[in-house]
């Protein structure tokens, strides 16, 4: 015992002679102490320093106190190296300035690294976002021996060229041809398949979840494409293979973690396929919502693997515990979904970012129909439970589809555990399997129409990138470009209507110019007869002897009767005519006293004026046949206004003096609201008796524009004039009237004149995209 205490003191005191910081003065206490502990023990043993009694330990104590003294020897020179190094041997400021330097190139490449990590996986999403985030894949299996043997033959064509189409035969003889983003033949092998599926896989490690599962028939192949063969592995096992490759590929800036879960849905229960049978019964999974919003099942075994051993371990695991029936259809049949579920757990060792993302592989159980099974009893539950679950995924793909804001992922337990991997902001990848065989027809088209219902669906994973910044703007204009379009649309409509409408007024004009022109070359004629009248009538007037004042005297032969117009002559002119003004006539031109002027004339004033009549009523004829008379009921001078060849129009002041004198109807409308009516004011007559005669004076009905007009041939008739109402725009813009009331204008350019404002023509209006040039204006040029 002593010795021992002995030796652990020597340790110690050699432990404490080691440490640098302890000088030569620890050196002496400690030489000191072992001369101490000799001594102690020459004194308890007596024999001690004899020859004879030499004890092995005395010699061991020597040895150890030589080896004392040559490690202090070593650590006096090894404490008088560090005292050097610390002086001055020490990498100097060159040195701290290059590990500076380094440290900053560091960072920068970090942050380097940072950005082009990220923006390679947002390039890697977009890639498969534009493959589509739901993938259908098609995998038709080989007819098997038992098919063969019973003379089934495959319905399935394929073309080679063509790896995204396949053609169905069905029990009528009709073919139907499905396509999907990826198609498998028989001869399709696992390599080829998970070629094809590894870019979606991938993508769990860029913390994207991930959902693969296989539908179909019973014995089509899920469990084949799913977990393969231990000589051909499926897309599970090759899966977590890819996964573990690419992690040890990013080990420098990565760190994942792998966990692995198998889960069976099997009646509407949730059992873990990690667990043995035994220990089952004590658990009850549940799906719960993580604060995540994910779907988690708490208590479920989650074993880390690390390798693909230990993934087809667990995978073995499972696979004994899955719940396994038989029915006519295979002799294996699974009659529960097999869920597959890799957590990904990782860490950027760059700037520590941590990521968690689940990729589930899901074998479902078949989807045949429940009487083809021929089953009864607890398999009849179990297709029954099936189909529903089934047809639950059916109607999420639906909603999904559809866009409808309710998906019924609760409906069942299966898309209640896919609910984050299906739609949304997931990759989606199904596989759906089918049987080449004559006798499998019916299911295969039940297949392939369902995963046409799953490739319709289009994916909006923009919503997971997309700022909602962004999507309130791209809202905003998507709703302005609704809007635009309506109005767009209206706009269209009205053009439409306004082309249909010009192209009616565009006719109306056309025709209005052929009988202008027609009116023009009858007016031309009349003019000419007129003149020729009118000379014969002064050359017979100048034969005559003074002071025949009477025009009445003068003879009118029936030719010289203005001819009156034909009903398709009394067309207006256009406007052409309204801005007509005759050449200056060389005769005086005649007075006129305007009727209804508060200051009328006296006897003697009538009388000079109707001599003054008389004497140029001859002179008259030679004149220009219509006269403008205006009154302004402000002036108190009378007016004359200067032959033209246009009718003015005159405002009235009610006057009833007027009416007396003018034989008007007492219900002549002269009332004081409207005094400014216009009317129209006929022309002279010379016969009559104040000289004036035929000059009638209207105030017109607010609703009706009346006019009246005496021509000289009709001066047997002047009190009997009515007035005749101007039909209204349309009609005038119409067909010319037959009959117009009692009184007919029988000069064309009297009743254009009437009517000159409500001659419109489109042809005049800007803008529009004819650029015919319209005759009216060239007419009225040349008229001008
Ligand atoms: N592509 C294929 N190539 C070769 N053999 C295949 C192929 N697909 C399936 N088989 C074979 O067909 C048989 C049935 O396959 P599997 O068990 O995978 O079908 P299943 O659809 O999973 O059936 P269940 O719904 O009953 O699970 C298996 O023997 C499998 O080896």
């Amino acid at each position: 015992m002593e010795e021992k205490a002995l030796e652990i003191q020597i340790q110690d005191q050699d432990e404490g002679e080691i440490l640098p910081d302890q000088g030569p003065k620890q050196e002496n206490s400690i030489t000191m102490e072992e001369n101490c502990v000799i001594d102690q023990i020459k004194e308890t043993e007596p024999s001690f320093g004899e020859e004879q009694n030499f004890n092995p330990i005395l010699k061991q104590l020597d040895d150890l106190s030589t080896q004392i003294k040559i490690l202090k020897t070593k650590q006096s020179v090894l404490s008088d190296e560090v005292k050097g190094i610390a002086d001055g041997s020490f990498p100097g400021s060159d040195v701290s300035a290059a590990l500076l330097h380094l440290s900053s190139e560091h960072e920068a490449l970090k942050k380097k690294y940072l950005k082009e990590s990220s923006e390679r996986k947002r390039l890697y999403n977009e890639v498969i976002e534009l493959k589509g985030n739901i993938r259908v894949f098609c995998r038709c299996r080989p007819l098997n021996q038992d098919e063969i043997a019973n003379g089934f033959y495959s319905v399935v064509e394929f073309d080679p060229s063509i790896d995204t189409e396949l053609q169905v035969t069905s029990s009528d003889s009709s073919k139907k041809q499905f396509k999907f983003d990826h198609v498998f033949g028989p001869n399709g092998n696992q390599e080829a398949v998970f070629a094809q599926t590894s870019p979606v896989v991938t993508s769990v490690l860029d913390g994207f979840n991930v959902c693969i599962f296989a539908y179909g028939q019973t014995g089509t192949g899920k469990t084949y494409t799913m977990e393969g063969t231990l000589d051909d592995r499926g897309v599970n096992y090759r899966t977590l293979e890819e996964l573990f490759r690419i992690s040890e590929e990013r080990s420098d800036t990565m760190r994942y973690e792998l966990f692995v879960s198998m889960l069976e849905v099997y009646n509407e229960r949730i059992r873990d396929l990690l667990v043995d049978e035994s220990n089952q019964h004590a658990r009850k999974l549940e799906i719960k919502q993580s604060a995540e919003g994910t779907q988690e099942v708490p208590g479920l075994v989650e074993a880390s693997v690390q390798n693909t051993v230990e993934v087809w371990e667990q995978l073995q695991t499972g696979s004994r515990n899955r719940a396994v029936g038989s029915t006519n259809c295979n002799e294996l049949s699974s009659r529960s979904h097999c869920l597959f579920r890799v957590t990904v757990k990782g860490e950027n060792l760059v700037n520590g970012q941590r990521t968690r993302s689940h990729l589930w592989l899901v074998d479902l159980a078949g989807s045949e129909r429940v009487g083809r099974t021929e089953v009864e009893g607890e398999r009849l539950k179990e297709s029954q439970f099936i189909n529903k679950s089934l047809s639950a995924l059916g109607d999420v793909i639906s909603a999904l589809a559809s866009k409808t804001s309710h998906i019924p992922y609760r409906n069942s337990k299966l898309t209640h555990l896919l609910q984050s991997s299906l739609g949304g902001d997931c990759k989606t990848l199904m596989f759906v399997q089918i049987s080449p065989s004559s006798a499998d027809s019916g299911e295969t088209l039940c297949s392939l129409n369902f995963a046409s219902r799953v490739r319709g669906i289009e994916h909006g994973p923009a919503r997971k990138q997309s700022d909602p910044t962004d999507i309130f703007k791209y809202k905003q204009m998507a709703e302005k470009l609704k809007q635009d379009e309506k109005e767009t649309k209206k706009l269209q409509d009205s053009l439409q209507s306004l082309q249909l409408r010009f192209a009616a007024r565009e006719q109306l004009c056309r025709s209005l110019q052929e009988k202008l022109r027609d009116s023009e070359n009858q007016l031309a004629e009349e003019r000419k007869i007129r003149l020729q009248q009118e000379a014969r009538a002064v050359a017979a007037y100048s034969t005559k002897p003074l002071g025949l004042p009477s025009v009445k005297a003068v003879p009118r032969a029936p030719a010289e009767k203005k001819p009156p117009l034909g009903p398709s002559k009394l067309r207006p002119p256009l406007r052409g005519i309204t801005n007509f003004i005759p050449p200056p006539s060389p005769l005086q031109p005649c007075k006129v006293v305007a009727i209804g002027h508060p200051t009328l004339p006296s006897v003697d004033e009538k009388e000079n004026f109707s001599r003054s009549i008389s004497s140029c009523s001859t002179k008259t004829l030679m004149r220009p046949r219509r006269v403008s008379i205006a009154v302004r009921p402000a002036s108190a001078t009378v007016q004359f206004n200067q032959l033209k060849r246009r009718v003015s129009i005159a405002t009235i002041r009610p006057e009833p003096q007027l009416h007396s004198t003018t034989g008007q109807p007492p219900n002549v409308h002269s009332t004081p609201q409207m005094p400014r009516r216009r009317v129209s004011i006929a022309t002279l007559h010379p016969e009559s008796n104040h000289g004036i005669t035929g000059r009638m004076s209207f105030v017109r009905d607010p609703r009706r524009r009346v006019s009246r007009m005496f021509s000289p041939v009709q001066q047997s008739r002047p009190s009997t004039v009515e007035a005749t109402p101007i039909s209204s725009r349309s009609k005038f813009m119409g067909s010319p009237p037959t009959q117009i009331g009692s009184w007919n204008p029988k000069h064309p350019t009297v009743v254009a004149l009437q009517k000159r404002h409500l001659v419109w023509s489109p042809l005049k209006q800007k803008g529009f995209k004819n650029d015919r040039k319209s005759l009216i204006p060239s007419l009225s040029d040349n008229w001008r």
